[in-house]
């Protein structure tokens, strides 16, 4: 079984605090397209809120279980470890939710290299990764943060037995890597706008 988890729960402090996840893309918001993409591929998707309150922002969105951080106030890793404690799959892709391009066949094919590997995550050319769009063994992780060592994604990822995946390898699925495009800025939106114009 797969999951899918969508984190949700920062404060967005690039862009001014703003929702992102509510911000439009091709005339539906992030996390609509998201949960529609994730859920073609995993059998459960689960969005990670910071709170009850912020849980409440996502009743209307169909097909999700939606959480709190067990341990607020933590980053990315607090959201990973209430997506994963709630998840059931064995592999889990973990995503953030400013990330409104994410390609179902890649989503596909980073499970596919995730077996036999505590994750699968994407690299580029200059040793950067992608930790927020990444698959991972739930095991591994629960084992991980057992451990109490995994204060931050970096803690949480030095521990696993990774599978780096060369990004350029993608292009076969996503030619020009729009998977990765992540909206962190205000002009980040402008950027995306200008190359995908909203009707
Ligand atoms: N559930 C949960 N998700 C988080 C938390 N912190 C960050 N996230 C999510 O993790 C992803 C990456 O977050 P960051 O890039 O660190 O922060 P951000 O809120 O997107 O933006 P900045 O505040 O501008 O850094 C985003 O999808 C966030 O919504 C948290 O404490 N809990």
């Amino acid at each position: 079984m797969r999951s899918g988890i969508i984190l949700a729960g920062g404060e967005a402090r690039r862009a001014g605090g703003r929702e992102k996840y509510f911000f439009s893309h091709c005339g539906e918001t992030f996390i609509s397209r998201l949960v529609s993409t994730l859920n073609e591929v995993v059998d459960e998707v689960i969005i990670v809120a910071r709170d009850s309150e912020q849980c409440g922002r996502f009743s209307s969105i169909a097909g999700v279980r939606v959480v709190p951080d067990l341990y607020p106030g933590r980053g990315p890793v607090g959201g990973i470890h209430a997506g994963v404690c709630e998840a059931e799959g064995d592999l889990v892709f973990a995503v953030a939710c400013d990330m409104p391009c994410v390609s179902g066949a890649v989503v596909e094919y980073l499970f596919h290299v995730a077996e036999g590997f505590g994750a699968a995550i994407p690299r580029w050319e200059n040793g950067m990764t992608e930790p927020l769009h990444a698959v991972y063994q739930r095991q591994a992780l629960v084992e991980r943060f057992m451990g109490a060592e995994a204060h931050s994604m970096r803690d949480l990822v030095a521990g696993l037995s990774v599978n780096y995946v060369d990004c350029n390898l993608l292009r076969r699925y996503d030619s020009d890597l729009m998977t990765f495009t992540n909206i962190n800025h205000a002009e980040d939106l402008a950027r995306l706008r200008a190359v995908f114009p909203e009707e």
